[in-house]
């Protein structure tokens, strides 16, 4: 099948060029830039050069809806900044069979979010309605076929995978969820700004987007609840580490016999052995989520260049806190590998078909 990327140039465009180079059923071929349309893969990114991909020359957003015109191509990869896949969408969206858009355009379900948390008023209801949301462990049987998917945001993406068993079956108090992460900067995109120079990012930690950052209401709407999410950046390129804490709901104490339990420790294990067996079952038929045990952290590390959300639980019987964990390479899991399996479920190939599951280490 073929398959084009708009914003190759950009960072997600990249590692959408990675492991589509080694798909089995898709095959590149066209690719658009922004300022570097015009220029081979090559000139843009040296890791490319030898690749069969290097003497690719980008075109322009239209130069590339031309070639969909005249062209057969089934798949569209859209990797560009905000509200510019609203612009292009309407004009493809029936000449191939599947867009997968990797922005945020598509991906909140109420349109008055855009205008509060992006700044625009969306400018296609009709098909923001019928973009089907691409996290694909909880949304599996709605991307069969999908026409239009909207990729979750990297940071939701985490934040999602932990707490969501939790609230869903009412583990964790909905009322003060706190999702505290850190990101590497990769995560702001080639195209960002002094903010990211390495001079400003290098033996620095900092919050930034306190309490109004644009993934907050997309966390919400996965989860059904209000959250607190307050993001970090750490200097390193890649990955994602989501700490998220509840209060354990009151009765599940008393169900598991343990309200009782007097002594911290024994109550603390009791409980995380009890979470943790429930998020293994939750994410049984998932290849790409790594549950691992209790009291162990998720290393970004053990996540780059691979697919994987690796995530654990715990349970501390002090303050009645259930601490859930997630880490992913942002640049896959968080975008580019999360499109293809997207990709991959909405035309029925194997799940796991030009995606790694084992990282490159150290
Ligand atoms: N980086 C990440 O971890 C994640 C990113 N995303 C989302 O994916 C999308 C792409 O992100 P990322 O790759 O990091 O961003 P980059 O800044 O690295 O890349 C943006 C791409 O869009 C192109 N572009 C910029 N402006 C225009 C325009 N007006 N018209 C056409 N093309 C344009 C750029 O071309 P050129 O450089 O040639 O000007 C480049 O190819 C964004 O919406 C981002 O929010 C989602 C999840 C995670
Ligand atoms: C480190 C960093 O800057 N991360 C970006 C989020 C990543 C992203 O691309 O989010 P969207 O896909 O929703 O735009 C940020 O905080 O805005």
């Amino acid at each position: 099948m073929k398959a084009v990327i708009f914003g190759a140039s950009g960072y997600g465009g990249a590692e959408l060029i990675r492991s589509l180079g080694v798909h089995p059923s898709f095959e590149v071929v066209g690719l658009s830039g922004g300022a570097n349309a015009g220029a081979t893969l090559g000139e843009i990114y040296p890791h490319l050069e030898t690749s069969s991909f290097g003497e690719m020359v980008l075109f322009d957003t239209d130069g590339l809806c031309d070639f969909i015109e005249h062209n057969q191509v089934d798949l569209a990869f859209l990797a560009l900044p905000n509200n510019t896949a609203t612009k292009i969408v309407p004009r493809i969206i029936d000449k191939v069979s599947c867009v997968i858009d990797l922005s945020a355009d598509f991906r909140l379900k109420d349109p008055s979010l855009y205008e509060s948390y992006y700044g625009y008023v969306h400018p296609e209801p009709k098909l923001l309605e019928e973009a089907v949301y691409g996290l694909c462990e909880l949304n599996r049987s709605q991307l069969i076929g999908a026409k239009l998917i909207a990729a979750p945001g990297c940071y939701v993406t985490a934040s999602t995978l932990a707490l969501f068993p939790f609230l869903d079956q009412s583990i964790i108090d909905s009322n003060n969820v706190v999702i505290s992460a850190v990101s590497g900067v990769s995560g702001a995109g080639r195209g960002s700004s002094v903010a990211n120079l390495f001079s400003e990012i290098d033996s620095n930690v900092m919050a930034y987007g306190l309490f109004g950052h644009r993934h907050r209401p997309e966390i919400e709407q996965n989860l059904g609840s209000s959250v607190l999410f307050i993001p970090h950046l750490v200097p390193m390129t890649r990955g994602i580490l989501a700490t998220c804490f509840g209060d354990l709901s009151g009765e599940v104490a008393g169900e598991l016999g343990l309200s009782h339990v007097s002594d911290i420790t024994a109550k603390s294990s009791l409980l995380s052995r009890y979470l943790n067996g429930l998020l293994s079952d939750f994410y049984s038929g998932d290849q790409f989520v790594e549950v691992l045990a209790p009291g162990v952290s998720p290393r970004t590390k053990s996540t780059l260049g691979t697919n994987n959300a690796l995530v654990s639980v715990s349970y501390d019987a002090q303050t009645n806190k259930v601490i859930v964990l997630a880490a992913i390479d942002n640049m896959v899991k968080g975008a580019a590998g999360q499109a293809i399996q997207a990709a991959n479920i909405a035309f029925g190939l194997a799940e796991d078909a030009g995606l790694s599951k084992v990282s490159f280490y150290p």
